[in-house]
């Protein structure tokens, strides 16, 4: 049970922890609805005579989106045009009026799309690593310098060690990608080690001698990795000049050792803690030791292990710990409170009879919850630097699944090529070179006409796009071609970010408009625009823009510019919220965007809000606006999108009397004049093209207090089913009522409380 087990730590209340990240969802996230985007029946009567469900097999519907009847139009497969040199003159595109307006007639020429990627061929390093790898040993931090390459390993005093049993040596040996090839291992200490060991004098002030042995032995036991949550490794370095800075656990405690010295005498505090001492960073989990009888009813301190986090280290280098060995750490009050908050909690939680099973449940399931968020944080979901470090040898600036990127710290390249050497391939891949856009196709002036997509294009992935959508995707195609700027107002569900996605993967490969692109959504809409980002374009180099300044500071810093530059873009796309937008419009509208997309558009109704007024001074010549409700109550919102997208090109009486006897006209001709620009399905309409409705019944077990108001009340127990309540007694007029109201949950009955 639970004391038995691993019981969990709530995620500390930090700001470090993150619900997705660069399209890895960490549990849990929920999608929520937001300002009514989710209202499925609120479409507005606008919407319903540009519906195109049915359009016919001929694209474009050129009544429709072929407004200039535009001659350029081919349904043509062959491509018959060349291509213009993706690194000429500056992109007329970004010097074009912001948003662009459809009415340029500049002659253009038919020009090829056939630009070669400019990216490296991809690196099969599953394939012939090794070979790879030794070709290229500066890419992979084998030898950076001139210098023989030592490999590092933590080897203690031999005295100490002979006493111990050696419990340095960690996990089974395993097998390395490239630091085999090193020489003999170096005798030298891990930061951490020598400080512990070669720095008495140092221990002594933290509390004596008996500290200080302690801390010798906590020295090689803080070294030895958690083997059970996570891959052991035989070598541990940490960097710890960088590190030290973007670790903020325990924000509530920060000011903890800035307490322990003030407690201390002026003479201590003077002396200054000192750095090289370990620090508790967080207490992350903690389990009953081995040796602790499982039956013990009131274990304390030292029954348990604790699972710590170290400050200025990444949770992969968490370890777990005693009492006694945490003793000379500083920091020691996180255990403190810890073992107050959370150990108590639990041991309370296992024994108290008197709390009611669901809470139990709760609580377990919180812990399961984050035992799962932890096994996240050690994995490496991208490497986004590099760097030489102390000894020559190389590091590699680590962004860790689900922690946001002020967590990020510089790894060993030793044990990154261990653990994720495909990130580190995909760094390199991605540094080697720029994303170069066709500058033909990036002008309208000489852009392509358009072709209609009639066949799923094989760079769009992991499911087959309903005809609904390939048609969604076509009309945003085809807009883009045209020059105009459109909505996206399918009902909800109908695949709005599969198409958006689709699209801008069709303005990669078919157009080589590497980005960078834009997409502000709603913080509750992030996970699964990252989600769809990598089951349909795993390709594309999204970059997840959120965090506390200094998460986007690193974000700016590493992710988004080469040498700062604002035309010379690393990624291709930037994946942000509104509230992003509004804290960092100052640089991210420097940056020459190719595209932006803005989802649950609606949020740009009020033509007077910061959102609307920053986002316009964007430089994207190109937009999307995504919105389920295109219009909630007013044609002013309506009028506010379309200026929004092109100003002046549809002109919409914002003070229409939808009551006077021309409305009807009016709305007619209003129809007429956005159908071109706003494509917008509902589930009716497309309702063949969806796979029918599947039903999955997954039987769950009553809890035993349902179970009991179960039964009470099929047997009509109302002196049970009474018992402690307060005013109004238990009826049992509707049974099945009564039995749903049970089944759901047990505090339905207000005397189950
Ligand atoms: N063709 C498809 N094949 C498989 N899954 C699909 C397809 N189209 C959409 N989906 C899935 O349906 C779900 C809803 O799609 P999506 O999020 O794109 O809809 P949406 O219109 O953007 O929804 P909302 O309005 O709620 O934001 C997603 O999980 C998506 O992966």
């Amino acid at each position: 049970m639970a004391s038995s087990g691993l019981i969990y730590q709530s995620t500390p209340s930090t700001t470090s922890t993150l619900p997705y990240a660069n399209g890895h969802l960490s549990p849990p996230f929920t999608k929520t609805a937001t300002n009514g985007a989710t209202t499925p029946d609120s479409e507005s009567d606008l919407s319903d005579p540009i519906d195109l469900p049915n359009a016919p097999a001929s694209y474009p519907t050129s009544e429709r989106y072929d407004t200039a009847g535009d001659s350029r139009i081919q349904e043509s497969d062959s491509e018959s045009s060349h291509e213009e040199d993706a690194m000429g003159s500056d992109d007329p595109d970004y010097d074009m009026a912001t948003p662009a307006h459809a009415n340029a007639t500049s002659p253009r020429d038919a020009r090829s799309s056939s630009q070669d990627s400019p990216r490296q061929r991809k690196r099969k390093v599953g394939a012939e690593p090794d070979e790879y790898i030794l070709n290229n040993p500066e890419l992979y931090g084998l030898r950076r310098s001139g210098r023989p390459h030592q490999s590092r390993q933590i080897v203690e005093d031999n005295s100490q060690d002979d006493d111990s049993g050696s419990d340095i040596q960690s996990g089974p040996v395993r097998k390395r990608r490239k630091h085999n090839t090193s020489n003999q291992a170096s005798k030298q200490h891990t930061p951490s080690a020598q400080s512990l060991s070669d720095s008495d004098s140092d221990i002594d002030a933290y509390g004596g001698s008996r500290r200080a042995l302690a801390a010798k032995k906590q020295q090689r036991r803080s070294l030895q990795p958690a083997q059970d949550i996570r891959p052991a490794h035989g070598e541990v370095r940490f960097s710890t000049r960088r590190a030290a800075k973007v670790s903020n656990y325990n924000e509530d405690d920060d000011d903890m050792f800035d307490d322990e010295d003030d407690m201390m005498p002026q003479t201590y505090w003077a002396a200054a803690p000192d750095e090289n001492v370990l620090a508790i960073d967080a207490v992350l989990n903690h389990r009953l030791r081995e040796d602790t009888s499982k039956e013990i009813t009131d274990p304390g301190r030292d029954d348990f292990e604790y699972y710590i986090k170290w400050q200025g280290k990444a949770h992969y280098h968490a370890t777990w710990e005693t009492n006694a060995t945490l003793a000379p750490c500083r920091g020691i009050r996180r255990l403190d409170n810890y073992f107050r908050k959370m150990v108590q909690q639990d041991i309370h939680m296992e024994h108290d009879e008197d709390i009611p099973p669901e809470e139990k449940e709760k609580w377990n399931l919180d812990r399961e919850r984050d035992a799962d968020a932890l096994n996240d944080y050690v994995k490496v979901e991208r490497v986004i630097g590099m760097q030489e470090g102390d000894e020559g040898e190389t590091e590699y600036l680590v962004k860790w699944k689900g922690l946001y990127y002020d967590s990020c710290t510089w790894e060993n390249a030793s044990l990154i090529s261990d653990i994720a050497q495909n990130e580190i391939d995909r760094y390199l891949d991605r540094t080697s070179s720029l994303p170069q856009s066709n500058k033909t196709e990036s002008n309208f002036g000489t852009r392509r006409q358009f072709q209609r997509i009639k066949a799923q294009p094989s760079y769009i992935r992991h499911g087959t796009l309903r005809e609904f959508q390939m048609h969604g995707v076509n009309f945003l195609a085809y807009n883009w071609c045209k020059g105009n700027n459109v909505i996206l107002a399918d009902e909800m569900g109908l695949g709005k970010t599969v198409q958006t996605v689709a699209f801008m993967n069709w303005l990669r490969h078919d157009r080589q408009q590497q980005g960078p692109f834009i997409v502000v959504v709603p913080l509750s809409t992030m996970p699964s625009w990252a989600e769809t980002f990598d089951n349909w374009t795993p390709d594309i180099n999204y970059v997840v823009y959120s965090g506390n300044e200094a998460a986007r500071s690193i974000i700016r810093e590493h992710e988004l510019l080469a040498d700062g530059n604002s035309r010379r873009a690393k990624f291709h796309v930037l994946l942000t919220t509104y509230e992003y937008i509004l804290a960092d419009a100052s640089f991210l509208s420097t940056i020459k965007w190719q595209f932006m997309a803005v989802d649950e558009a609606h949020r740009l109704k009020n033509r007077e809000s910061q959102l609307y007024a920053k986002l316009l001074d964007f430089k994207a010549p190109s937009r999307l606006l995504i919105t389920g409700t295109p219009m909630q109550n007013t044609l002013g919102e309506l009028s506010a999108l379309m200026d929004f997208l092109m100003p002046g090109k549809v002109h919409i009486d914002d003070n229409m009397d939808l009551t006077s006897e021309e409305a009807g006209a009016k709305i007619n001709e209003l129809t007429t004049a956005i159908q071109p620009y706003m494509l917008r399905r509902t589930k009716n309409k497309v309702e063949n093209d969806i796979p029918p409705k599947t039903e999955k019944i997954i039987r769950v077990e009553l809890s035993d207090v349902q179970l009991d108001y179960y039964k009470n009340i099929l047997t009509r127990n109302y002196t049970a089913l009474n018992e402690g309540a307060k005013g109004q007694k238990q009826s049992l007029l509707n049974i099945m009522m009564e039995l749903k109201k049970a089944s759901n949950h047990p505090f339905m009955f207000p005397s189950a409380e």
